[in-house]
């Protein structure tokens, strides 16, 4: 239900958000709501601004224009600068570096912030143990810093987070310090975080697994704009431009440059679909998923001839990736597949793409 039907304020708002650095804009006109107990993942390449926008969030840095607020209060504005300063907007910031006080043991630690908000001392003790249990670490209470591992102390940092209880969690690459597998335990012990303490989330990382997998709300950032925003499933059956189409999803779609000749679409002299999917168009880029994409012949499907370059083995099949001149094409083999380098594979297309977009990137299809 939205904030209208409800007629509740959303737990953030994001209108019009500018944020300019001299010359340079690094956030350029975001806007996005999302309502309470939301897990907003931000995500885009290095330099899209993701940090920036949540330090904004986070009230570490003022907008240049458009406003911020939590729960229907504006906490930042263009016009007003940071209104709410980052300790009075009951929001809690997990940064990748753990920042933990050397000098204080893990209890102390996560005290720490009850200790400066003046909670009574019982009520401070008995708040430490529960987060230590929610973290699992309730072991390491006595240790300091040094006498544990980064993976503990990460939980370390976000029990101290956690412990004041905020309605917002705002949390930038927290995992990106951690070795594969514990990134992956992590990512199940945040989302179980996040269900037990209810807080609306806000999560920046790069990786676009770490997206799909954590968030209920995702906006894809690009170049300082927001590409695309909505549920990860709408983004990955439904991208809006050949961008979105690209950086989400494992193996990322194939795009396939096609022009027109006479009723068809045609790639490497290949005919591959009608030209009616997109009328007015002389040039396209057609979008075909690697399960659309079959390894090998296929009777009245047209293919094309590329040169093989890798092979993974996935769940009894094997993910193909073959090169035609600069382009990757990845497409799916029955069993399991290996060639040389270099060696010719023949790939075949279903007869009408996931998607049609135009060359400037936006899509012409529906
Ligand atoms: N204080 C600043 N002064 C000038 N430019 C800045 C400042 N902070 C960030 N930028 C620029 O704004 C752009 C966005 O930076 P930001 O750190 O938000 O990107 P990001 O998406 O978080 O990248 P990464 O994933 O690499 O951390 C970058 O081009 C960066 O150089």
């Amino acid at each position: 239900m939205n904030a209208l039907a409800t007629g509740a304020a959303d737990a953030i708002e994001i209108r019009n958000l500018v944020k300019r650095f001299g010359a340079f804009t690094a956030v350029k006109d975001v806007n996005i709501s999302v309502p309470a107990g939301s897990f907003l993942v931000l995500v885009g390449p290095s330099g899209c601004g993701k940090s920036t926008l949540l330090r904004m969030l986070a009230g570490l840095e003022g907008p240049s224009e458009g406003e911020i607020a939590f729960v229907g209060q504006t906490v930042s504005s263009g016009a007003g600068g940071v209104i709410a300063d980052a300790g009075r907007r009951n929001a809690g910031l997990v940064f990748q570096s753990y920042a933990l006080w050397p000098h204080m043991t893990v209890a102390g630690n996560i005290a720490w912030p009850l200790k400066v908000a003046r909670w009574p001392r019982e009520k401070r003790d008995r708040r430490v143990k529960e987060v230590l249990a929610l973290l699992g670490i309730g072991a390491l209470a006595e240790r300091y810093p040094a006498e544990i591992s980064g993976g503990q102390q990460q939980r370390v940092a976000i029990a101290r987070t956690i412990a004041p209880e905020p309605s917002i969690l705002l949390f930038d690459e927290p995992l990106s310090n951690l070795d594969a597998k514990l990134r992956i335990e992590m990512r199940s012990e945040l989302m179980r975080i996040h269900r037990a303490t209810g807080a609306t989330s806000v999560y920046v990382t790069h990786d676009q697994v770490e997206a799909m997998t954590m968030a209920t709300h995702v906006a894809v950032l690009n170049n300082g704009r927001v590409e695309q925003f909505g549920k990860p499933i709408e983004l990955l059956r439904n991208p809006a431009t050949t961008f979105v189409a690209t950086f989400l999803g494992t193996p990322p779609a194939n795009l396939l440059p096609a022009r027109r000749v006479a009723d068809m679409f045609v790639f490497n002299d290949t005919p591959l679909t009608s030209g009616s999917i997109a009328p007015g168009h002389d040039a396209v880029q057609l979008l075909y998923r690697a399960e659309d994409v079959s390894v090998g012949a296929v009777a009245d499907k047209p293919s094309v001839t590329a040169r093989f370059a890798e092979a993974a083995p996935i769940a009894g099949r094997t993910m193909v990736t073959a090169m035609l001149g600069e382009l990757r094409i990845t497409g799916m083999a029955e069993g399991y597949f290996s060639a040389m380098p270099g060696d010719p594979v023949t790939l075949s297309f279903i007869r009408t793409p996931d998607a049609v977009f135009a060359v400037s990137g936006e899509r012409i299809t529906q």
